[in-house]
């Protein structure tokens, strides 16, 4: 109570227990666990902005609110405790280091997504369309399927290809797995403080899986970081050429970047990059990269099978664009308007990081009065603040791409899938190239149409939640070929 009193927080008016808090109401199945930090998040917007929870004994301000998060993501760069579970597969990787860490990694990386290097993955990203496509031609009027299984190979060969530079298909699918078994475990520890202490874990019967799923990963990053410095060191190059021609993966730009080995950067001893540093960024960069795409793509693609005239629509704009049979040029996105409303709109609301959490290290008194207090957590909510209808009027919870074309101007941190402020995604520009020509090369060839008896046009994806976001229907549609 004197936490809630000093910060002038309301607090939640959920029972919090002893040791645990307010965490025993995450406990429950990954929906339970999505419909509990929503309803918190809607007792934030009834409360002005800001909830008071506890999660074992630390102390979160849960928000929904665009300002607050504004002055969060802005101020407030380091992650919370609840970030070291990322720790154990990431390591000081960018998305999981601690600020001191992060900064000089963030400064070694953020290169490699400058627009001449992002144009030369263009062309991986269009091959992998195409091959998607063709194997979609077996599926197409054939009944039901699972559009995320056919997305996620696409991601995840595009990301090897372009990220990592070579992998083979059994391997791929053996990390694919390996990452489902991660995020479902982890999940379980990032809401159960006991479970976050090694020594209760060990006793747990996921413990031996949540260590073999790290150590695949670790193994197909491994391998492929080992082939590369060897052939390297037999063809006399590595660290010293420095005309390799474009496109060059991630990797290879990482290995040859002019800033490592500063500080935190990624020169392990004897001036070559450590294999576990090369692997810490990989790792991030595949994970980061993979898994929030195919859920960013595979809710359009089932809410465009929802929205027939919305997926006319946006047929015809790629026919206005680039006509029907002209393979799709990197110069076409930027004029896909329409393509992009309908990917923010999906993004908002069915945004794949549902919650950023901050670490409070200073004091910071908000406008609003309400203080956030040195050493305690903010979860921003960003299912939420998407819906929250302050921001986005009375049918917030209504698909309408029209709120990205027309001129009004929202609060520039009421939209946020990609985050915002110094520690923002970084792949923002790489998600969405890959998703429009994904999209693009779908779109022209099928027609997405619901599952039979799905019902209401406009009905909300019930979810779950485990690190991503996902749909607990397992993003169920039916393809009917244009081309018949
Ligand atoms: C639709 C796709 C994507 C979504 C929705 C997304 C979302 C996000 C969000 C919300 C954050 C900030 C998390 C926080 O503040 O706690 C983030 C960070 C990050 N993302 Fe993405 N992301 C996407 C795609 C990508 C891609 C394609 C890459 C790389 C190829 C990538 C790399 C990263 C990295 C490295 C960070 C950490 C940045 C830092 O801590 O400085 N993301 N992403």
């Amino acid at each position: 109570w004197r936490m809630e009193r000093c910060s002038g927080q309301p607090a939640s008016r959920r029972r919090a227990l002893p040791l645990l808090g307010h965490a025993y109401l995450l406990l429950g199945s990954e929906a339970n666990r999505m419909s509990i930090l929503a309803a918190v998040g809607r007792e934030a917007i009834e409360n002005g902005g800001v909830v008071a929870a506890w999660l074992g004994r630390s102390f979160y301000t849960i928000t929904s609110d665009a300002a607050v998060a504004e002055v969060v993501l802005r101020h407030c760069l380091e992650k919370t405790a609840v970030s070291d579970i990322l720790r154990h597969l990431c390591g000081n990787g960018t998305v999981s280091a601690p600020v001191t860490i992060w900064r000089s990694r963030r400064k070694l990386i953020t290169p490699m997504f400058s627009t001449r290097h992002l144009r030369g993955f263009f062309s991986t990203f269009s091959r992998k369309s195409a091959e998607m496509s063709d194997r979609l031609r077996l599926a197409a009027g054939r009944g039901v399927i699972s559009i995320a299984k056919y997305l996620s190979s696409y991601t995840l060969e595009s990301v090897c290809e372009s990220i990592l530079g070579e992998s083979n298909e059994k391997e791929r699918s053996e990390f694919l797995y390996a990452f489902e078994e991660y995020c479902r475990i982890a999940v379980l520890r990032m809401s159960n403080p006991l479970l976050a202490v090694e020594a209760v874990f060990k006793l747990h019967p996921a413990y031996t899986s949540y260590y073999r799923s790290i150590r695949v990963m670790w193994d197909f990053i491994d391998e492929i970081i080992n082939t590369k410095i060897s052939l390297d060191q037999n063809t006399n190059s590595v660290f010293e050429n420095k005309d390799i021609k474009y496109p060059k993966s991630f990797m290879e730009l990482l290995m040859y970047a002019p800033g490592a080995g500063g500080a935190g950067g990624l020169r392990g001893t004897g001036g070559s990059p450590s294999v576990a540093e090369l692997r810490e960024e990989m790792l991030v960069l595949a994970l980061a990269g993979g898994d929030t795409s195919t859920v960013a793509a595979s809710f359009v693609c089932c809410l465009l099978a929802q929205q027939p005239q919305v997926q006319e629509r946006l047929y015809n704009e790629l026919l206005e664009v680039i006509g029907e049979k002209r393979a799709i040029e990197i110069e076409d996105l930027p004029k896909l308007k329409y393509m992009e409303a309908v990917i923010n709109e999906s993004l908002r609301l069915y945004p794949p990081v549902p919650n950023m959490l901050r670490k409070v290290l200073k004091d910071i008194t908000l406008p609003s009065g309400v203080k956030l207090m040195e050493g305690t957590g903010v979860c921003i909510n960003v299912w939420c603040l998407h819906r929250n209808p302050h921001y986005w009027g009375p049918d917030a919870d209504v698909f309408n791409p029209d709120r990205f074309l027309d001129n009004v101007k929202h609060h520039p941190h009421a939209f946020i899938p990609f985050g915002s402020g110094p520690r923002n995604c970084i792949g923002y520009r790489y998600a969405m190239m890959s998703m429009k020509t994904v999209l693009a090369t779908l779109l022209r060839s099928y027609k997405f149409l619901p599952p039979p008896s799905s019902g209401d046009t406009n009905k909300t994806f019930s979810v779950k939640f485990d690190i991503m976001l996902r749909d607990l229907g397992g993003f169920k549609l039916q393809l009917e070929s244009r081309s018949t």
